[in-house]
């Protein structure tokens, strides 16, 4: 997963379209009732189909039970499931073993002792993706606030730890992002939208020109 670009939180077909165009390698949809990209199964379903061959499409669960996660890869299909709640390691390890696809788990940082969350999860998943830990506030969602951590941060990381970054990105920051951390990959949601949930296609084309540019400059 090399200098890849993914947008998530598509939730219309006229979106899904956009960052289909514009080159996107994963797009990723979103359930959970609380967020404001929450799909329906039913819409899941058709969206996939709609990216089917054309990107990596990506399932975004939140502490799902055994149940959820069946259902949304029946409906969905997904390439790659991404956990996005407090998954522990042996849930995640569990959950990849039993939809024997791949898993991605976001884990949130805040400060340099936050990095040592992640070799736990080591051997029981595939990619791992550094988002902002959320804010304690009632109305902060698990993901997709819009907020940046420090990327300095991850000065400390072992060079070895593949990651995708996430957290605040944006068409504006996204090559010095890319520049500092050198991630594999990056992803965004917030960064690419209007107003809460409603994904913006010039933002889009805006988001993955400036990822590729600094990619190719950086990697
Ligand atoms: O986007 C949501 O509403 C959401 C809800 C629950 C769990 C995760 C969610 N989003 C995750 C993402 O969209 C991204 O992987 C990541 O958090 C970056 O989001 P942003 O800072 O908005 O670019």
């Amino acid at each position: 997963m090399d200098n890849l670009v993914k947008i998530c939180g598509l939730s219309t077909p006229e979106t899904l379209d956009a960052a289909l165009s514009a080159g996107a390698d994963l797009v990723g949809f979103v359930r959970y009732p609380k967020s404001p990209r929450h799909v329906s199964l039913d819409l899941g379903h058709r969206l996939s189909l709609q990216a089917r061959g054309r990107a990596l499409r990506v399932v975004l669960l939140v502490n799902p039970a055994d149940e959820a996660v069946a259902q949304a890869v029946e409906a969905i299909n997904p390439d790659l499931i991404q956990l996005h709640g407090n998954e522990s390691p042996e849930r995640v390890a569990e959950i990849r073993s039993m939809v024997k696809r791949p898993v991605m788990k976001a884990v949130g940082i805040a400060e340099a002792s936050d990095l040592a969350a992640l070799s736990p999860y080591a051997k029981g998943v595939d990619h791992i993706l550094l988002d902002a830990k959320p804010p304690r506030t009632a109305e902060a969602l698990p993901g997709g606030n819009g907020l940046a951590f420090d990327w300095r941060l991850l000065n400390g990381l072992d060079p070895k730890v593949s990651f995708m970054l996430s957290g605040g990105l944006n068409p504006d920051n996204v090559a010095e992002a890319i520049r500092l951390t050198k991630p594999r990959a990056v992803d965004v949601s917030s960064g690419v939208e209007s107003g809460p949930g409603l994904k913006d296609p010039a933002r889009i084309a805006a988001f993955i020109k400036a990822a590729r540019t600094a990619f190719a400059a950086h990697h």
